[in-house]
């Protein structure tokens, strides 16, 4: 494990708490490059000013970001454009064969890549681990769907957070024996990114955050009249009748809100319950909440890890300080967490919050909040809750639990989101299409559907016999 972890260098030992199968948190400092064209990482061409990147556990430097400037992007272009050239020639066998040695590169290496995802990103480790087996997946359906198709080369910018797993991926890709440059990695914030939405080489851009900067990455598009898949925010309703299931109510609704810290484009952030099971619900999913065990996220019994970081906490937490001042009750967490792990004191924790007495117009109803915040709100009839659900400017998700089958086809025929669950919440398995409607974005990822967005259609007509001209 530590051979592999060869370009990491650990932190000298001493501060450092029991090693949690091969990294722990605060161990890690990395001092090798995070971009990766034409075979190998690079450093950006020019001395730029780093950007110091920080561990969300523990709040220290985990890297430096050099952001690729003009230069550095026409060169991972070019070298994308060459690839495209030998991987679209290569028969869909061989590019299915690559690929699925990519798959098993990554399966080989599961708890390495989950255990640097956590470092990266500071989510929990169990979360990661499932992370990196959906990648694995992801790969194997689409190999599946090679041997008839043709192919992509793509350059990926990371977020500038959490530069380090996408690169562990260009090297797997490169080690399974695709063309050089075939999967690109540069490293920056919105100027790199502007760059590679400009770039005259750049067919197709594909895009996935918010829906401010979503708008932005469209209007550059549109210079180039480049086609745009865009995986934006949610503001998504959970919907929960009289004749639930309750237990599995209240386990839909902590799993649509609590996964990864709340950072969750999907997660279902408005929870409508009948008003006659409101009580039973309330002290229910509290009472869980209260249980949802912080801390490390390398810890196998950790449930909830760090924030991204300190500047996201502080707007999650300010969310929280609005919904106060605008009514709503906070029935548990909201606050700063702080580990006793000295360690972890510089991380950026928060308790998870449920909020009571919730109602439409208050921002944080409104709002995307991206973090570990549930707002309830009360509903009388299937109708109000329809139309209040789709009250919104966006429509990734939403959800709906009642024994009455029935009524769970009626009421997801009429919720206007592009996710659909029924009595569960925040499945996403690599055979089904997953996009927004509304505002949260353009387009499909996962499913045969999401070929078409990456594919041209080209029609030709060969005529064998004479024109038949009209002059
Ligand atoms: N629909 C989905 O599949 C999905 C999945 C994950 C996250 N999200 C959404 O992403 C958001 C959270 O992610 P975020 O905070 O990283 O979003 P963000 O919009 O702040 O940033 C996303 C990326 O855009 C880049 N960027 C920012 N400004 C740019 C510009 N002007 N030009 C080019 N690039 C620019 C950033 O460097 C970053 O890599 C939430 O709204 C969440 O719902 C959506
Ligand atoms: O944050 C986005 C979550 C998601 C789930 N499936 C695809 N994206």
């Amino acid at each position: 494990m530590l051979q592999r972890l060869g370009p990491f260098m650990r932190r000298p030992a001493g501060q450092l708490a029991p090693v949690v199968r091969g990294l722990s948190s605060g161990s890690v400092s990395i001092k090798v490059p995070l971009n990766f064209w034409a075979g190998k990482r690079r450093a950006s061409h020019e001395k730029c000013i780093k950007e110091n990147v920080y561990e969300p556990a523990t709040g220290k430097i985990l890297c430096h970001l050099e952001p690729c400037d003009a230069v550095d992007v026409d060169q991972a272009v070019k070298a994308a454009k060459l690839a495209f050239g030998h991987w679209s020639k290569m028969s869909g066998m061989e590019r299915a064969r690559i690929m699925i040695k990519a798959a098993h590169i990554i399966e080989s290496r599961r708890e390495e890549i989950a255990q640097m995802e956590v470092i990266d990103n500071g989510k929990s480790i169990t979360e990661a681990r499932l992370d990196v087996d959906s990648a694995r997946l992801c790969i194997e359906y689409y190999a599946g769907l090679a041997n008839t198709l043709a192919g992509n080369s793509m350059v990926f910018k990371p977020s500038p957070l959490t530069p380090v797993t996408a690169v562990m991926l260009a090297e797997i890709y490169a080690e399974a024996g695709a063309p050089e440059s075939l999967f690109s990695v540069v490293q920056g914030g919105q100027e790199t990114g502007s760059l590679l939405c400009h770039h005259p080489d750049v067919a197709k851009v594909s895009f996935t955050g918010s829906v401010p900067t979503g708008r932005k990455i469209m209007e550059m598009a549109s210079k180039g009249v480049k086609p745009v898949t865009l995986e934006l925010g949610g503001k998504s309703p959970l919907l929960i009748f009289q004749d639930s299931d309750l237990e599995n109510a209240v386990r839909g609704a902590l799993m649509a809100n609590f996964l990864s810290q709340g950072q969750v484009c999907s997660n279902g952030t408005r929870v409508f319950v009948h008003e006659n099971i409101l009580p039973q619900f309330l002290e229910e999913v509290v009472k869980r909440t209260q249980r949802i065990e912080i801390g490390d996220p390398l810890l196998d019994n950790t449930r909830m890890g760090a924030l991204v970081s300190q500047p996201h906490l502080d707007k999650v937490l300010s969310f929280v300080d609005q919904a106060k001042k605008e009514g709503a009750t906070v029935l548990c967490g909201g606050e700063p967490f702080v580990p006793t792990d000295p360690k972890l004191r510089g991380g950026y924790y928060m308790t998870p919050c449920v909020l009571g007495e919730c109602k439409d117009e208050m921002t944080c109803v409104r709002e995307e909040i991206f973090g570990p915040v549930m707002s309830v709100l009360s509903f009388e009839t299937e109708e109000e809750v329809l139309q209040r659900a789709n009250d919104t400017t966006m429509g990734l998700a939403a959800g709906v639990f009642t024994r009455d089958v029935k009524r769970a086809h009626r009421v997801v025929e009429n919720l206007k989101a592009g996710s659909c669950f029924i009595n569960n919440y925040n499945i996403t398995p690599v055979e089904v299409p997953f996009g927004g409607f509304k505002m949260s974005g353009i387009g499909r990822e996962n499913g045969q559907v999401t070929i078409e967005y990456y594919s041209q259609l080209k029609t030709v007509f060969v005529e064998m016999g004479d024109v038949d001209s009209l002059f």
